[in-house]
């Protein structure tokens, strides 16, 4: 509980959390830790770790021991796959993508990854996973039915469902770089059914006022990868997402 506890101690006392996502594969491990230490620098919350291709193997362990070199802050990871486990990590997002056609982003991946949470000190953080349109990369290797995103009452009772299931989390997901994030109709829709359970919204939150918009519909946790490989300065523009949530 030590990661998801923390997390709900910074709601607590700041509102929102800004999480940073880091991708093993855009980068190498050193250039990495150096984009997890100028997040941290901007007032980022925790480092996620995940790619929907390729963050595995030694480049995932290398990229994970690297980042906890350099910050203090959690590192969760966001695995694609079973292969996305690092027994280096803090927690994982033990993620099931609901609205999959495919089993194994259901269950299966999730039986073969177990054993090693099991045996390593990785904290499990249980999370319904739900892909809404466009989707992007993520949305096809998943095979997800994308929710459309003028149907909040449909990613309404998908969260539902995850709650009823016992997941603590629930992600709403564009799909990296989309073009729009999630809208704040379906984010209002989702953390109205969700209550006190943690509401995390990314995909394509590239300024302030994106994010903001987001955190005042109800999004508990605000997600950002794509923009930060983009930028020049990571802290400056961490900080401009963070200083438009937070109260
Ligand atoms: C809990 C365990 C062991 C596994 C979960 C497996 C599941 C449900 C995966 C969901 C489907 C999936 C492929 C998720 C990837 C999540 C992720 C890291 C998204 C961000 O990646 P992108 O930025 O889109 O990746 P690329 O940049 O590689 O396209
Ligand atoms: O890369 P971006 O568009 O910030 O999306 C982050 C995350 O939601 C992707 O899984
Ligand atoms: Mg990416």
């Amino acid at each position: 509980m030590q990661v998801e506890a923390h997390l709900q101690k910074i709601i607590d006392q700041e509102g929102k959390v800004h999480l940073t996502l880091i991708d093993p594969a855009s980068q190498t491990p050193e250039r990495a830790a150096e984009i997890a230490l100028a997040a941290v620098k901007g007032g980022t919350d925790a480092i996620m770790i995940g790619g929907s291709t390729g963050a595995s193997g030694t480049l995932l362990d290398e990229t994970v021991i690297k980042i906890k070199e350099k910050v203090d802050v959690p590192t969760i990871l966001f695995p694609g796959s079973s292969a996305g486990l690092s027994r280096y990590a803090d927690a994982v997002f033990f993620m099931s993508l609901l609205n999959s056609r495919d089993l194994g982003y259901v269950i299966t991946n999730q039986v073969l990854g177990a054993p090693l949470v099991y045996q390593s000190q990785i904290e499990p953080i249980s999370m319904a996973y739900l892909i809404v349109e466009p989707g992007g990369t993520v949305g096809w290797v998943g095979d997800a039915k994308l929710i459309p995103r003028k149907k909040p009452e449909l990613a309404a009772v998908y969260a539902l469902a995850g709650k009823y299931l016992g997941m603590h989390y629930t992600y709403l997901e564009a799909g990296s770089g989309a073009d729009k994030p999630i809208n704040p109709e379906m984010i209002g829709a989702v953390k109205q059914v969700l209550g006190e359970n943690k509401l995390i919204v990314g995909g394509g939150i590239r300024d302030a006022e994106a994010a903001k918009l987001c955190a005042l519909a109800g999004a508990d946790m605000i997600v950002t990868g794509t923009v930060l490989e983009e930028v020049r300065d990571v802290t400056v523009k961490v900080a401009e997402l963070v200083s438009a949530i937070k109260r």
